[in-house]
């Protein structure tokens, strides 16, 4: 018969061994702070992933069957990684200089450059007006691509882009160009995107057999539609690209889907207001600059990273957030071009750069990922 061993006693034994545990842990994390001020010194950096592995496999060795193996492995590899993120905190206790210049506002001394993506009369436009809510000089650009290229190249101090919309999700082409250029966002602003179906004056709900409209509004009007069968669909470039094309044809059976500021801007009669079966529906816009800057007090952080293809890596890079405790409000994803099945992340997360908590995950993710960059800190709508 198995003898029954009083709990109250077990537990007194697991007591006494977490206390040594406890004292050998902090005894091993007083030894990390010689091992940072080491690397502090020489540059050396935080994570040998070389050394992790060796003692991990010393260590495994040691146990005495598989369960234990395992156990062993997980709890020395969270251990390294508590003494990795006590070295960073070290590390970025120092003063260093900020990766982005602080700023108190938006550059006002001269008249603002601004590009928009699209055309008049677009939800962009209506993006731009109310993010900068003061005399600004603008011009428009038909691709995502050149507005990139006009802010790199200076001609413009600030350009707005589309990034998220809440029925479709994010616009992958938008992530790829944050990569390739060297360009920062600086704010977000979100406007309701609220669709209408729009005619020539003379025109009545009846006559319309054509509706051209960019695919993402066809798709958020997709009932509506599909109630009306005397419409059929095209795909056009963009929503107020469409209302411009039904004002320059002059054709009264052409419609489109456009906002009703798009209808003013070319002079079209509104058929009928809020076709979008999702009521919520809005489009998050960011805007970019060429400046290495973020305004005072931006409370939201934008960043990205690839990840080695191993188990564990993106819990491990994340982890540095919910270390710092730092709150991840978005992540999205892209394929790595020319690497199968691999991976760039795109994170949001809500912080400042001046925050000792923000500099001690952004050290740790900078020394672990691959190809980390810093896309801008801006306020959160
Ligand atoms: O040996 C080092 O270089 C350390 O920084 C110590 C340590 C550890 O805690 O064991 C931590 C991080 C490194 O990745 C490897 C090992």
């Amino acid at each position: 018969m198995v003898k029954m061993i009083d709990l109250q006693q077990s537990r007194n034994e697991i007591d006494r061994i977490d206390k040594q545990i406890v004292s050998l842990f902090e005894e091993r994390m007083e030894i990390a702070k010689d091992v940072a001020a080491y690397k502090i010194k020489t540059g050396k950096k935080v994570l040998d992933k070389e050394r992790e592995n060796e003692k991990l496999r010393v260590l495994q060795a040691m146990a005495s069957n598989d369960f234990n193996k395992h156990g062993i492995t997980e709890l020395f590899t969270q251990i390294m990684s508590m003494s990795r993120k006590y070295q960073y905190g070290l590390m970025s206790a120092g003063e260093q200089e900020l990766p982005l210049k602080e700023i108190e506002s938006l550059h006002r001394d001269k008249k603002m450059k601004v590009v928009c993506f699209g055309v008049k009369g677009s939800y962009t436009e209506q993006a731009m007006e109310e993010y900068f809510n003061t005399d600004i000089e603008c011009f428009y650009a038909p691709t995502f691509k050149e507005i990139m290229e006009v802010i790199k190249i200076g001609e413009a101090d600030y350009g707005v882009l589309p990034i998220e919309n809440t029925s479709t999700g994010g616009i992958a082409d938008i992530y790829d160009l944050l990569v390739e250029y060297d360009n920062y966002i600086i704010g977000e602003h979100v406007v309701k995107v609220q669709q209408a179906l729009l005619g020539l004056p003379e025109a009545k709900l009846e006559d319309i057999k054509k509706v051209y409209s960019h695919p993402q509004a066809l798709m958020q009007c997709s009932k509506f539609l599909e109630s009306h069968h005397h419409m059929s669909p095209i795909e056009w470039l963009s929503t107020s690209d469409s209302a411009k094309k039904v004002q320059e044809d002059q054709d009264i059976t052409q419609g489109a889907i456009a906002s009703v500021r798009a209808a003013k801007c070319y002079k079209l009669k509104v058929l009928k207001e809020s076709i979008n079966h999702e009521n919520t529906n809005s489009t998050r816009f960011i805007i970019i600059t060429k400046k290495k800057e973020f305004i005072k007090n931006a409370n939201k952080i934008s960043i990205c990273f690839e990840l080695p293809h191993e188990s564990g890596s993106l819990y491990n890079m994340l982890s540095h957030f919910i270390y710092n405790n730092l709150n991840m409000t978005k992540i999205e994803s892209r394929p790595l071009e020319g690497h199968a099945f691999e991976y760039r992340f795109f994170v949001d997360f809500t912080g400042n750069l001046k925050e000792p908590s923000v500099k001690n995950a952004l050290l740790g993710i900078q020394e672990e990922a691959i190809g980390f960059r810093i896309l801008g800190n801006y306020h959160m709508v």
